[in-house]
């Protein structure tokens, strides 16, 4: 196990950060860490690089709770982006390995090889400052690989990406988990969970409320049961299971059934009643439902 978190509770005073949270993370895996902004992603990932101490917990790293031991293996990309501006992108990028101990040349070799394998050699010279945001966001990626550390914890890595951006920050961790690299990622979009991760875990108001695969999302969500219609479906309830009907605008009504009730059943208590169906099953998902729905991040989708 490279990472393993059992009970952590960060509280700040009276406000509870985050409360009992636990999950792990096995060699070789590829774990989105998800939450809408504020649900307490950047406060865990930073008490498991010991910047916080737990409140309450335990949380051990390659086996061992301590973590100032354990983080020297680890490459950390933190939410705050800080570069010198005025440094080269290869000195800031060897910096950085020197910060965890790589000497001096080593640093400089290991950051040209860095620049050149993904495809950044030609902003070696460049300055920070002249770099564009996405560019520089990338050497501060590099940077956390000098190192070359078993595991990277990639704080809201994809922001402020442009598209083309996050597609090569999503090949960069795909081709470094090849290599065998372990990967835990903070993000608030699931499309990046989706293409990137074996499993996810989701917080919510400092809570678990999901851990799985995007697999076992699907399957965990209970899609509703839609009719639509021009009629007041209304007489169907207390039919073929049906207990309640909820209007969603647009000739669109939501059913509520007891459990175990037949959809054909339901449909044919429909037709019987001489309700006029335009359309009738269960709703589609897409993985952004899934995340409102988790994260609890809206009304209408929680509804
Ligand atoms: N040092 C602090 N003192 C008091 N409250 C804090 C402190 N740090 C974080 N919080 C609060 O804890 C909660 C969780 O914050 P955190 O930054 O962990 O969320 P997050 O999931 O990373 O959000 P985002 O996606 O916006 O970065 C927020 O309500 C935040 O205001």
């Amino acid at each position: 196990m490279v990472l393993n978190l059992e009970g952590v509770t960060k509280r700040f005073g009276d406000f509870t950060a985050v409360s009992d949270v636990s999950f792990s993370v096995s060699k070789g895996e590829i774990v989105g860490f998800l939450g809408q902004n504020g649900a307490g992603k950047t406060t865990t990932l930073r008490m498991v690089m010991d910047i916080l101490p737990v409140t309450g917990g335990k949380i051990s790293l390659f086996g061992s709770e301590d973590l100032r031991k354990g983080r020297l293996r680890v490459g950390f990309l933190p939410e705050e982006r800080g570069l010198y501006r005025k440094m080269k992108a290869v000195d800031t990028i060897a910096y950085f390995g020197r910060l965890k101990g790589v000497p001096g040349g080593k640093a400089k070799k290991k950051a040209n090889e860095l620049l050149e394998r993904f495809g950044m050699e030609q902003y070696a010279q460049n300055k920070i400052e002249t770099l564009s945001k996405g560019n520089a966001q990338k050497i501060q990626l590099l940077s956390v690989l000098t190192h070359e550390p078993e595991f990277l914890i990639l704080d809201e890595p994809f922001s402020g990406l442009d598209p083309v951006n996050q597609k090569l920050l999503e090949d960069l961790i795909h081709s470094l988990r090849q290599e065998g690299a372990t990967v835990l990622f903070s993000t608030h979009t699931m499309e990046h969970a989706e293409r990137l991760c074996d499993r996810f875990v989701m917080v919510k108001n400092g809570e678990k409320v999901f851990e799985g695969t995007i697999d076992e999302a699907r399957e965990a969500y209970e899609r509703r049961l839609i009719l639509t219609t021009t009629d007041d479906p209304s007489a169907l309830v207390g039919k073929a299971g049906v207990t309640g009907v909820q209007p969603l605008g647009r000739n669109r009504f939501a059913l509520q059934t007891s459990d175990g009730a037949d959809t054909q059943a339901i449909l044919a208590a429909a037709l019987q009643l001489g309700i006029t169906v335009i359309g009738f099953g269960r709703e589609e998902v897409s993985l952004h439902d899934i995340f409102f729905r988790l994260a609890g991040a809206s009304q209408e989708a929680t509804a």
